[in-house]
């Protein structure tokens, strides 16, 4: 019997639905908390959550609520908000959540900043709290379809990241656990960054051989960043970093991919949620901090704010000085 009985999930945007799914799937009691009073409502009403991840019904076991009340009592809490919100999502549920009751990240980003990952925001936020980290390859709508997926859930103790990955696995969703909550919570940022990037290039219309050398190369300052802030080489390696990156770096389902290639076209992108364009600012702040050259992110951070032209970032990457290859 997993000591993990009810499960909280944190925001009912398109991920923590079909985690929230998941969670049921794998056999937990799950409370769905919303932020946003009218869309809970209609979630309540409903059990269908139209406005984020349409055509999927709420579980038997979740129920949604507008209360924070609501998590009082849960034995595990997922946090699924953007990462933006981290913090203060955090501080609203301190007051519900037992002392020792694991608090999950299941966002992925940086906060502008204070350029804190959001571990560091819970740990900050909740002391008294184990702070974990969830990440990998996985579309909310795929894992809500219950095509299979696996990610990684990292925690400090390993027992605990292994007996969370129990409660929530289920046939279709494989959780490896980690000890290195830093390594799986950078793939998870970087890659969004590195994504809009590579949607900007085939926006433009770089060709397939431009798109896989933006990957490699991306993934080499992803590894640079990670090995600089004491991530793990087989994390970055694994499912939070290479197996992320090339999900998103490539398919049209990406948010952050879409926003690149609106931006290469020269459209404008059309709202949803990319977090890289929060985060690029704050990984190239951290990179610059930390030493680390980042030469893409820079790239892209600068398009994003309209420092420099889509040309003039390509111009710019493609006349650095050819080094060798590490
Ligand atoms: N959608 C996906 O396939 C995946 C998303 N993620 C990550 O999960 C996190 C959440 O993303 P999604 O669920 O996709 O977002 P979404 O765009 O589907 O939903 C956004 C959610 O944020 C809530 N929100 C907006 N303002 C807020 C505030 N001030 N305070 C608290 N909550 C607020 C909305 O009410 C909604 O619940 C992101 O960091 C994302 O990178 C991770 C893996 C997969
Ligand atoms: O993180 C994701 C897949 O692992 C979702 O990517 P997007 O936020 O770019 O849609």
């Amino acid at each position: 019997m997993s000591s993990f009985r009810k499960i909280a999930v944190l925001g009912a945007g398109a991920w923590g639905t079909a985690l929230a799914n998941a969670a049921a799937r794998a056999g937990r009691e799950v409370v769905l908390w919303e932020f946003d009073e009218k869309q809970a409502n209609a979630l309540i009403k409903e059990r269908v959550n139209t406005l984020y991840l349409p055509g999927v019904k709420l579980a038997d076991e979740v129920t949604p609520a507008a209360d924070i009340h609501a998590i009082a009592g849960c034995d595990a809490a997922l946090m699924v908000v953007p990462a933006q919100h981290m913090r203060a999502t955090a501080a609203l549920a301190a007051p519900h959540l037992k002392k020792d009751v694991p608090v999950i990240s299941c966002a992925k980003g940086i906060e502008r900043g204070s350029l804190s990952f959001m571990s560091q925001i819970l740990r900050a936020t909740l002391p008294h709290n184990p702070a974990c980290a969830l990440s990998g390859p996985s579309f909310a709508a795929d894992v809500a379809h219950g095509l299979p997926a696996a990610v990684t859930l990292a925690a400090k103790d390993e027992w605990l990241a292994a007996d969370l990955s129990r409660a929530l696995a289920s046939p279709v969703l494989r959780l490896y656990h980690s000890d290195d909550v830093i390594g799986v919570e950078i793939g998870g940022a970087a890659k969004n960054v590195i994504a809009i990037g590579a949607g900007i290039a085939a926006g433009v219309g770089l060709g397939q051989s431009a798109g896989a050398a933006f990957i490699a190369r991306g993934f080499a300052e992803l590894r640079r960043f990670g090995s600089a802030l004491g991530g793990k080489p087989e994390t970055l390696m694994g499912l939070s970093g290479l197996g992320d990156l090339v999900l998103t770096a490539t398919s049209p389902q990406s948010r952050n991919f879409s926003y690149g290639v609106a931006i290469g076209k020269g459209a404008s992108p059309d709202g949803k949620l990319a977090e890289g364009a929060f985060t690029a600012q704050a990984l190239v702040e951290l990179a610059q901090k930390n030493h680390v050259e980042m030469p893409i992110a820079t790239a892209v951070r600068d398009v994003l704010d309209g420092k420099i032209t889509v040309s003039q970032a390509i111009e710019t990457l493609l006349a650095r000085p050819l080094t060798s290859e590490e």
